[in-house]
């Protein structure tokens, strides 16, 4: 499979992919784990999308039909939850609606490594993990230690390709460089700092995110990697005005809120 190396992202797409995102204000159906749930709802909404978690089986049909765009985190997976996210594929994929899948410490664990082996087969938009993750998805590792990578986002570059050329889902890799990958073309974004490895949930948010991004988007490989760059922005911004994990939340949903168009030059500096 031919496929060429990495090239940045240009300032000027993700400048277009804000405008049309900001303009927008995308609703996000968000099935996703108990430990994320509120950075998830408070980064969508600092970013510029309109989040709702909404789980019971008996609404999930419903509310993925009108969303703009679905999110799938396996994080605490069990059975009445699964029930529920199989059911909002379906409805997402009926009604031509963008699902994307954050692969939660999948290779560790069968139960849900198995779950995510199947739902891969059903079209997701996009796929959103960490280098052990993704490897892990694409059958070439055992996974990370529990939700963490044990691995760089370069090693996990040639099974991101695979994953998405298997799947048609865009897949970005995170880590020290996000790589986002339709299997031919693969775009970087540098931007970001390991504190963001020091507080929960940033990894889950991002793919809520990008799931934000890909509501209405013509270029599904700009939009996922504009999300990645919007946030690895936010928080190397956000890094620089805190002074430890406690701060740097409140700080990195400031820089989300305050990111525009015309201010990235200035931000990613
Ligand atoms: N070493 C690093 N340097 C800079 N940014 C990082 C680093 N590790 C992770 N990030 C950023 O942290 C966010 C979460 O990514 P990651 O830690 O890979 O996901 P997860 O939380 O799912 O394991 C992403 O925005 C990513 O770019
Ligand atoms: C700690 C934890 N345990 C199950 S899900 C979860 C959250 C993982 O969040 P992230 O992948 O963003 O680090
Ligand atoms: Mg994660």
């Amino acid at each position: 499979m031919p496929s060429s190396a990495p090239t940045p992202l240009p300032l000027a797409t993700l400048a277009q992919e804000l405008t049309r995102f900001r303009a927008t204000r995308p609703l996000v159906h968000v099935l996703t784990n108990e430990v994320v749930q509120e950075i998830t709802a408070n980064v969508l909404l600092a970013a510029g999308a309109a989040p709702a978690m909404i789980v019971a089986q008996e609404e999930v049909p419903a509310f993925a039909a009108i969303a703009g765009a679905v999110l799938i985190n396996v994080g605490t997976l069990h059975s009445v939850r699964l029930a529920a996210m199989e059911q909002a594929v379906n409805a997402a994929n009926a009604a031509g609606v963008p699902w994307t899948l954050d692969p939660v410490a999948v290779g560790a664990l069968k139960y849900r490594t198995d779950f995510c082996r199947e739902l891969i087969r059903q079209k997701p938009a996009a796929i959103r993990g960490n280098a052990s993750e993704i490897m892990a998805l694409a059958g070439a590792g055992m996974g990370g230690r529990g939700v963490d990578s044990t691995s760089g986002s370069d090693a996990a570059l040639d099974a991101a390709r695979f994953l998405a050329h298997e799947t048609g889902a865009i897949v970005a890799v995170t880590g020290e460089t996000d790589y986002i990958t339709d299997g031919k073309t693969t775009l970087a974004t540098p931007w970001g700092h390991p504190i963001m490895t020091q507080v929960v949930g940033t990894g889950c948010a991002l793919s809520a995110l990008v799931a934000a991004f890909t509501a209405g988007a013509r270029n599904r490989l700009d939009a996922v990697a504009s999300a990645c760059a919007m946030a690895g922005m936010a928080g190397q911004h956000a890094q620089k005005h805190s002074q430890g994990p406690g701060s740097f939340k409140a700080a990195f949903l400031d820089a989300l809120y305050h990111i525009q168009p015309d201010n990235l030059a200035e931000i990613s500096a």
